[in-house]
């Protein structure tokens, strides 16, 4: 069954058509403007389409596309404002111009549908937080899903019989603790703004921080885009937040951003590991992992206090996930 694969992401658009795990065709690109996808796209007569959405509410599974559907997601744009638009429009796309093919949405957030309690709630009135659907929901899913199996697969053993920290270090930032090839932690919560600073957006920000910006002036709106398209590496440095820019750069912000990322992110590995009972691996996925290995090398540096498992450095994968999601998907719905 062929399947083919849309990737949006906050900064690139990738798009594969898999054959098995095979990449038949493919095609990115990493300064995506939110453009649609090429018309070699729609040429590839898959049997089935898969989009990546950021957010997917409280769903745990990927999802056949139809206008109810549609509508849901719709609504969760407010949630993932840099991503979830841009993954509606692509998939209305698909739907129009490719109306005989199944399209199946595929969501970031299942994988960490099953988040235990504790790492679940926010410390704030539970009144306040059911009524506003406030909680921690944690992103990634897809990449991590491929990783943790991966990880496995190269460790030899079981995905029920690991223990894993996966840290996705891409344009977003995340880091996650999987257990029996379940979610247990994860540093992204209510929205992909949270945790780690990414390319263009702050991370976890002392929320005493945003309401001094607000009492000082700023609008919710400029003060919420300045957030998360403003500032992160980018903000830190005064680049684009691509670390290849910031490696580039002579100038000591650059230099300065990136001591912050590494440190935050050496904290965060720090900080889920305390939620595995068991540690078999540390997983290093996303185009950091993928494209540097001497930055990842200073990512790790120091944390062997954190037991002695090896560290796995791989590309992201969330094409092949996508494609073995709408294979599930597509495939229960030609049974019923
Ligand atoms: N050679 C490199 N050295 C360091 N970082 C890199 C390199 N190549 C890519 N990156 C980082 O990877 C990020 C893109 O990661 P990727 O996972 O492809 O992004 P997306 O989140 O858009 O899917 C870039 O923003 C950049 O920071
Ligand atoms: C959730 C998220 O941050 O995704 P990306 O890294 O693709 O921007
Ligand atoms: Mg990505």
């Amino acid at each position: 069954m062929k399947v083919l694969t849309l990737n949006p992401g906050s900064s690139s658009l990738k798009v594969a058509l898999l054959d098995g795990d095979t990449v038949a065709w493919a095609w990115e690109d990493d300064r995506w403007d939110g453009r649609a996808a090429p018309d070699a796209a729609f040429a590839t007569r898959p049997d089935a389409v898969a989009v990546r959405f950021v957010h997917g509410g409280d769903r745990a599974h990927p999802a056949v596309l139809d206008d109810a559907v549609l509508a849901e997601l719709a609504a969760l744009a407010p949630l993932a404002p840099l991503h979830q638009p841009q993954a509606l429009r692509i998939a209305a796309a698909v739907l129009r111009r490719m109306p005989d093919t199944p399209v199946v949405a595929c969501f970031d957030t299942a994988f960490h549908a099953g988040l235990p309690t504790r790492a679940r709630l926010c410390a704030i009135p539970r009144a306040l937080a059911e009524a506003h659907g406030i909680r921690r929901y944690g992103f990634h899913g897809l990449s991590i899903a491929y990783a943790v199996r991966r990880a496995a697969e190269l460790l030899g053993r079981p995905v029920e019989e690991i223990g894993v920290v996966v840290a996705h270090l891409g344009s977003g930032t995340s880091v996650t603790a999987v257990e029996g090839g379940a979610s247990v932690d994860t540093s992204m919560g209510f929205s992909p703004l949270d945790g780690l600073p990414g390319r263009t957006r702050s991370g976890a920000l002392d929320p005493a921080a945003v309401f001094h910006l607000l009492r000082a002036g700023m609008a919710p709106d400029d003060l919420e885009r300045v957030l998360r398209e403003e500032s992160g590496l980018a903000g830190l440095s005064g680049t684009d937040g691509d670390l290849r820019s910031l490696l580039a750069s002579p100038h000591p912000h650059a230099a300065e951003a990136i001591e912050v990322y590494l440190h935050r992110v050496r904290r965060e590995v720090a900080a889920v590991r305390a939620s595995l009972t068991r540690f078999d691996a540390l997983v290093l996925t996303g185009g950091v992992a993928e494209h540097n290995p001497a930055l990842c090398a200073d990512a790790v540096a120091g944390l062997e206090f954190l037991g002695s498992a090896p560290v796995l450095a791989f590309r992201a994968r969330e094409d092949v996930e996508l494609a073995r999601q709408a294979r599930l998907a597509a495939g229960e719905r030609s049974l019923r």
